[in-house]
């Protein structure tokens, strides 16, 4: 049996979900199939639909056309990769993701972060539709995150489990300042110089399971505990960006209000969510763009 050992660590035959080889396998496949070397990485969720529409693209691949790429089947996520440029930045950007609902291993969630990372990238953006939780948040708000609670991770169902490879990063992640400091900076900056001020905020997300959306009783919790937006994505996508060195920024587009009272008749539904998102998606765009332009100049002084 092909057995080898990793930091000490005897692994088990074959390669499992997500290891080195795999993802360096995956970014050479990409990279041998494009010139552009991306800096900035993009995971577009719900409401983020209209950005991949800014860039310069000069190669597209269908998730299901990449190897181990898992692939997405919500409706609202177009599962294409994109790489090209948004004004002089090269970016590669996901159309759409696939979730840990779907039925796919955490790691096999994360794979194409830790993909992204070893074609190039530096920084990454990602997007989530998300319900909210604090009372002065409205449907079509945004919020950055500062931080967030993740539920699968403090289960276990984390994509640092298994295996230790320092080729991804330590063992020990510290968290406590996952989300860069500078990147929220530009954010607030971006929504401040277009005027949006009042629709922007900053706070705490929760990432559930998902696919049901919370009971009444759920939400209550969410709330009690301080939480501002919940969804069903990101925050392992951010744990494995921050864990292999990117800096990492992700918001909520905020597409509902959670149900916090009992047969109160609100209903949610997928498909409002994906409206929400489309109204949101002008806004949206105008913001990533002006962040993108202050973030240019930071990757200018960074360049290899
Ligand atoms: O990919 P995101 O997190 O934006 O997708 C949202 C959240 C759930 O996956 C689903 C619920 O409508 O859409
Ligand atoms: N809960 C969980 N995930 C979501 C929600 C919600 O209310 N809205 C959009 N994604």
């Amino acid at each position: 049996m092909d057995t080898k050992v990793i930091n000490g660590n005897r692994s088990r035959p074959d390669h499992p979900p997500g290891c080195f080889e795999v993802v360096k396998g995956v970014a050479d496949w990409l990279l041998s199939r494009t010139d552009v070397r991306p800096r900035i990485g993009m995971i577009c969720g719900t409401g983020m639909g209209s950005v991949p529409g800014m860039i310069n693209v000069r190669n597209e691949f269908a998730f299901e056309d990449i190897p181990h790429f898992p692939v997405s089947t919500v409706k609202g996520h177009a599962g294409k990769l994109i790489l090209g440029f948004i004004g002089s930045v090269p970016v590669m950007c996901m159309k759409g993701r696939a979730h840990y609902y779907e039925g796919y291993d955490i790691a096999q969630c994360v794979l194409p972060v830790r993909v992204m990372k070893e074609c190039g990238v530096t920084h990454m953006m990602i997007s989530n539709a998300a319900g909210a939780l604090n009372e002065n948040f409205q449907v079509g708000d945004v919020m950055i995150m500062k931080d967030h609670v993740n539920f699968l991770g403090l289960a276990g169902v984390n994509p640092l489990r298994g295996i230790s490879d320092d080729r991804f990063g330590p063992r020990f992640l510290l968290t406590s300042r996952i989300y860069d400091k500078e990147m929220r900076q530009m954010a607030k900056q971006a929504a401040k110089e277009l005027g949006y001020e009042s629709q922007f905020h900053e706070g705490v997300f929760a990432m559930v399971g998902g696919p049901n959306f919370e009971t009444v009783a759920e939400c209550r919790m969410l709330r009690m505990m301080g939480i501002d937006t919940v969804g069903m994505s990101t925050a392992h996508e951010a744990l494995a960006g921050h864990h292999c060195g990117i800096k990492v920024f992700a918001f909520s587009i905020v597409t509902n209000k959670c149900d916090m009272e009992y047969d109160s008749g609100y209903h949610i539904s997928h498909d409002q969510i994906l409206a929400s998102g489309f109204r949101m998606e002008l806004m949206i765009r105008m913001w990533i763009s002006t962040i993108i332009s202050l973030l240019s100049a930071e990757l200018e002084k960074t360049k290899s």
